[in-house]
């Protein structure tokens, strides 16, 4: 087990349920999570092994060398990927014990994720793009999905450019855009990939400043993957990673 692991009681096998006191602390459990590729001699263990535990309300940044392992534990807790062995348990739910349809629904109902890229619909404006999650899961009238996305919109600074297409917008303004669509779905977890790369220092900085606020005001838990010095500035905590083991984890004020 790495160091400051806070798992409180084993997780009963088989169970898809974490006991109710581990869950109120932990939103995401990676226990002894491995994902190799391939098989044999020329199998890669791309994470290996990994113990951690992240709490409810963290700011945290998984860093480390190129193809130490950072996006493939960003996916394993995102449920885009399955580890090989070991368990991955993200907001009490054991993922291994979820067939793909209920993954699928899994992610679409619990995840936030920002990409370094945006990854926008470019014919769907502002508010749009913010609306797009809500209309997937279903269920709310555009009234009710109005009350939700307008105050997000709001917080993140958009509010008055809410009729833009993204292609008219900086990529600061952008990723805000793409940081909203993930909020409005109150995710249990927001997944971050490098989410500074393609911006200036400048901007980066705002963006990161804005997450810090978000994650204050909404108590959201914020896990990153990045190179960032500067994103490594505002975690409250790293996890370094290196040939997909956790090599020390650096407490922040
Ligand atoms: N689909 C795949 N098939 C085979 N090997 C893979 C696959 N995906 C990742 N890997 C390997 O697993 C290791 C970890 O990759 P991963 O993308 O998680 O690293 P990373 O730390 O996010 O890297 P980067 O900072 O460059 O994005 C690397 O050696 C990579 O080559």
């Amino acid at each position: 087990m790495s160091q400051n692991v806070q798992v409180k009681s084993p997780v009963p096998e088989s169970s898809g349920v974490v006991p109710e006191h581990v869950n109120k602390t932990s939103v995401v459990l990676l226990q002894q999570a491995t994902r190799a590729y391939g098989a044999g001699e020329t199998a890669v263990k791309a994470v290996d092994g990994v113990d951690l535990a992240i709490e409810k309300g963290a700011f945290v940044a998984l860093t480390g060398p190129s193809g130490s392992g950072k996006s493939t534990c960003l996916n394993m807790i995102g449920a885009i990927d399955s580890p090989t062995s070991g368990k991955v348990i993200v907001d009490g739910v054991d993922l291994s014990t979820l067939d793909s349809r209920r993954l699928t629904d899994f992610r679409k109902e619990r995840i936030g994720f920002i990409f370094q890229e945006f990854n926008l619909i470019p014919v769907l404006t502002v508010y749009e793009n913010v609306e797009l999650p809500l209309q997937i899961q279903g269920g709310k009238s555009r009234g009710q999905m109005a009350e939700i996305i307008n105050p997000v919109l709001e917080r993140v600074g958009l509010k008055h450019l809410s009729h833009r297409l993204p292609r008219q917008l900086s990529g600061g303004q952008q990723q805000r855009v793409a940081i909203a669509r993930a909020l409005v779905k109150r995710p249990a977890v927001l997944l971050a990939d490098e989410p500074t790369a393609n911006l200036d220092s400048t901007t980066a900085r705002e963006i990161l400043h804005l997450m810090k606020d978000l994650n204050s005001t909404f108590g959201t838990t914020f896990i990153f993957s990045s190179h960032d010095q500067l994103v490594m500035e505002y975690a409250n905590r790293l996890v370094k990673l290196r040939d997909g083991k956790i090599t020390g984890i650096e407490e922040r004020g």
